[in-house]
């Protein structure tokens, strides 16, 4: 909640998908290779649509492989990637802490954090930080520009079920477009900007007070304001509308939007597999169910 938003510094909250981990190995080899889902090659050919994982990687590499050693990296991920779902943060992550474990050096949580925000420079143009500390933390994280980011924990039964509608995301061209039409109507974009802040802080504190009725409410009105902000497409719409349909209490867009995947409240797991019945339906191209109940204070996550 408060994607958009949060580039502002309106306040936003974020949650880690934490059944989808991703993980990275680097072995010594004859020469620098990647291999990965999304692209299997030499590292100095890695394309474009990977520029930050190529600018990590050198940049990781200068600094750590004074021996010029040759390697392979391999990704292995479940999450697509460039469909708002923080995968290009989460393949950063992964490939700073394999680098430093490869090269025998230690790594505290900020220089992790700067390394994948650089990255995500690369990736989205100016971010936020938002998904780099999300896709770090086993804990949802409430973000804004004059709070210091913070952990909290739900209180809250219900679930989210994700789908991937299959459209590339393109969070570097909305994230720009939204800063033009910003440019262009401070007042008018300025207040779309300031409401997503709203919603997400309501939404938090729904979250922790387990209001799943009103939670959905603001995931609705949260999409609204967003699809003003011409972040909608017809796929994500489809989804949306499948997916109320099927009874979610609300649901939204997820990230950078103009494509990549939608969230749905679900009130229990029958209600949520219902929902994911009917995204397939509609099209979605992947989906994942997670219950809220894992991020409650004394859950035991590993
Ligand atoms: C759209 C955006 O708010 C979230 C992307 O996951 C961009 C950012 O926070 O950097």
């Amino acid at each position: 909640m408060g994607e958009h938003a949060v580039v502002y510094g309106y306040p936003a909250f974020a949650i880690p998908l934490l059944s989808t981990p991703v993980i990275v190995k680097i072995k010594q080899s004859q020469a620098s290779f990647l291999t990965s889902k999304y692209y299997a090659g030499k590292i100095d050919q890695i394309p474009d649509s990977l520029s930050g994982v190529k600018y990590l990687i050198d940049l990781l590499d200068k600094q750590l492989n004074q021996e010029h050693i040759k390697y392979t990296i391999s990704i292995d991920s479940g999450l697509p990637i460039e469909r708002g779902m923080g995968s290009s943060a989460a393949i950063a992550a992964a490939i700073t802490h394999a680098f430093f474990d490869c090269f025998n050096q230690s790594l505290d949580h900020q220089l992790l954090l700067d390394y994948v925000n650089k990255s995500e420079t690369i990736t989205h143009g100016k971010a936020s930080g938002l998904d780099a500390l999300t896709v770090s933390s086993e804990d949802p994280i409430k973000f804004g520009k004059d709070v210091a980011p913070k952990h909290f924990n739900f209180n809250s039964d219900g679930f989210i079920v994700i789908a991937d509608s299959g459209v590339k995301g393109k969070t570097k061209e909305t994230v720009a477009d939204v800063r033009k039409m910003y440019d262009a109507d401070e007042k008018k974009i300025g207040a779309y900007l300031q409401q997503l802040g709203d919603y997400a802080t309501s939404a938090s504190e729904y979250l922790t007070t387990g209001h799943l009725k009103q939670l959905g409410l603001v995931f609705s009105l949260a999409n609204e304001i967003l699809t003003k902000l011409n972040l909608a497409i017809p796929k994500t719409d489809k989804l949306i509308e499948a997916a109320n349909s099927a009874g979610s209490l609300g649901s939204k867009i997820t990230g950078g939007g103009r494509g990549g995947c939608i969230i749905c409240l679900a009130r229990n797991l029958k209600n949520a597999q219902m929902i994911q019945k009917a995204l397939v339906k509609a099209g979605a191209e992947q989906t994942w169910i997670q219950p809220l109940s894992i991020y409650a204070e004394d859950s035991d996550v590993d």
